[in-house]
């Protein structure tokens, strides 16, 4: 399936999963008692030692970059692995309501590309298959057992994806066994699956969280492989952010060590936006919109006293989207603080000098600031540090009341002046909500573009918009570092210029050299 005839040099490591093909030599017994007749899997002997060196040669072959720069970072296609695997005309082509759309299908030859804003000349750079419904699909409707999970933290829109995708397959597709995976991937192996039916999640997105449940740690590979086996499933569908996609991908190579007809999709999930190449999570804008009422009630209070500081606490362990976006939405915030950006307190261009001049101004000031902002200090107090969660994530300390706690420390007994702290900590109520219009359309299409890559045969896949476009994005690409604020974009220079806050220059310079020379 390798249609278009450039392919990146990295494209090699995307693809080849870091192992040998050793299939197992016999169906296991358990297949046999799979509901349907197991065509989900292709029997590991009917892969001989020769296909298998094929398929390792058809890949490396595909991984040569043309003249003008043009690099496709391309994602696995289950007729990598099983080479004589039948392909079906897509049931699309008869639905009324994609006849009347002029082009139906993506062409092999679409592609979106990473970079739009480039220099007359430069390289094409990388680029990705862009997502949506193929000519021909991999898998016949009714031999399709697809499951869902939901992995890691809440986010608006998270049964909104799980309907789209129930429903997705069901009037595109035709398919009608999809089950839910409980509490995310250890339910796998220790809970019941749930049959999911268009009319059952039909008005699931109108609630927050996710109807599946979800939970931190608990990725056991092979126990989840064997009871993707087990149940027969063939088609994956694993809504979560980075953690939870780092999980897929070990799914993705299990499956194709033991030589099986599954399809491994991943839908990035995350509120704090760290995500590398998609352009943005779903449920953002939402908990961007939601963490204005914060913001908003923080500053009637402070303005309506004498000497008020406000203090919103957002989300966002290593990344700061949620605080920059909401503070540039708000226009009422006077200073944000965010991981990636260093602050100090005390001294010239210091934040304490900078809250006092405001007072002296304006009589109030707010201040945005990110969970994992000024860690290194509330650490450096002493506080307890180093746990972890379920899932391995760092444990942050809670730096909201110890920033309150240091400005009202500081004033009243340094400066002599009482301060009316009104510090708000909305973290679970800006992810706990459902999602908006905007990120209702975007779940959508991110679940149907899950749907089509699925069924078109591809595997080891994230979707997600790339500068706009839907596209299928080795699930590598998307793990192999968090995306975090530039502070030498645009955005956070807009964000400076609006709060005119200080910008801890000395702490931050090193930092911008490091994204410039980067
Ligand atoms: N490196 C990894 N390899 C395999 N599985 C992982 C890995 N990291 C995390 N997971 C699994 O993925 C699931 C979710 O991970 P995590 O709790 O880090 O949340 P996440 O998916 O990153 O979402 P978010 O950070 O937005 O809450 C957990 O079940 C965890 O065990
Ligand atoms: O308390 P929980 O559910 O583990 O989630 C908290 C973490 O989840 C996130 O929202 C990411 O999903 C982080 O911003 C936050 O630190
Ligand atoms: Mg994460």
């Amino acid at each position: 399936m390798t249609d278009l005839s450039v392919s990146s040099s990295s494209l090699a490591k995307t693809l080849l999963p870091p192992f040998s093909f050793s299939l197992r030599p016999n169906v296991p017994k358990r297949l046999r008692f799979c509901r349907k007749s197991a065509s989900f899997l292709r029997k590991p002997s009917s892969i001989s030692r020769q296909n298998k060196l094929a398929v390792v040669t058809a890949i490396q072959v595909s991984t040569q970059s043309e003249n003008d720069g043009f690099v496709l970072e391309d994602v696995p296609h289950l007729t990598n692995f099983l080479p004589d695997l039948p392909s079906y005309p897509n049931p699309l082509r008869k639905s009324q309501a994609y006849s009347i759309v002029k082009k139906n299908f993506v062409s092999p030859e679409d592609v979106v590309a990473q970079n739009v804003a480039i220099q007359k000349g430069s390289p094409r750079g990388v680029h990705f298959r862009r997502a949506g419904p193929r000519e021909k699909i991999y898998f016949e409707p009714e031999e399709v057992r697809a499951c869902i999970v939901t992995c890691g933290g809440l986010c608006p829109g998270i049964n909104t994806v799980i309907r789209e995708i129930v429903c997705g397959l069901n009037i595109m597709y035709g398919v009608h066994d999809i089950l839910g995976i409980e509490g995310g991937y250890k339910g796998f192996y220790s809970k019941n699956t749930l049959m999911l039916t268009p009319k059952l999640v039909n008005d699931i997105h109108k609630r927050g969280g996710t109807f599946l449940r979800t939970s931190r740690g608990g990725h056991d590979t092979h126990k989840i492989v064997d009871n993707i086996e087990d149940r027969g499933i063939n088609q994956v569908y694993i809504i979560g952010g980075d953690g939870t996609q780092k999980g897929a991908s070990l799914i993705y190579e299990e499956v194709i060590r033991r030589g099986l007809q599954v399809a491994v999709a991943g839908i990035p999930k995350t509120i704090d936006n760290d995500i590398a190449v998609i352009d943005k999570s779903f449920g953002f804008e939402t908990a961007v919109e939601e963490a204005q009422r914060a913001i908003d009630a923080a500053h009637v209070e402070v303005e309506s006293v004498e000497n008020g500081v406000g203090i919103v606490k957002l989300m966002g362990r290593y990344s700061g989207f949620i605080a920059m976006y909401a503070t540039q939405a708000s226009r009422d915030v006077d200073c944000c603080l965010i991981p990636e950006s260093p602050f100090y307190l005390e001294g010239r261009g210091g934040l304490f000098e900078f809250i006092e001049e405001r007072l002296k101004e304006n009589g109030h000031l707010v201040i945005v600031v990110a969970e994992g902002a000024g860690q290194e200090y509330v650490t450096a107090e002493g506080h307890d540090a180093g746990k972890t969660d379920a899932s391995g994530n760092k444990l942050l300390l809670d730096v909201g009341p110890w920033l309150s706690d240091k400005i009202k420390n500081h004033f009243t007994m340094f400066r002599k002046m009482a301060v009316n702290m009104k510090y708000i900590d909305p973290t679970y109520m800006i992810r706990a909500i459902p999602s908006n219009a905007s990120d209702n359309i975007y779940c959508t299409l991110l679940a149907h573009g899950a749907v089509h890559g699925a069924m078109a045969g591809f595997t080891g896949f994230t979707v997600g918009p790339v500068n706009g476009r839907h596209a299928y994005i080795p699930i590598a690409r998307v793990t192999e570092r968090q995306k975090t604020v530039r502070l030498s974009d645009r955005m956070w220079a807009r964000l400076l210029l609006s709060t005119n806050q200080p910008g801890f220059v000395a702490s931050d310079k090193e930092k911008v050299d490091k994204e410039v020379t980067n």
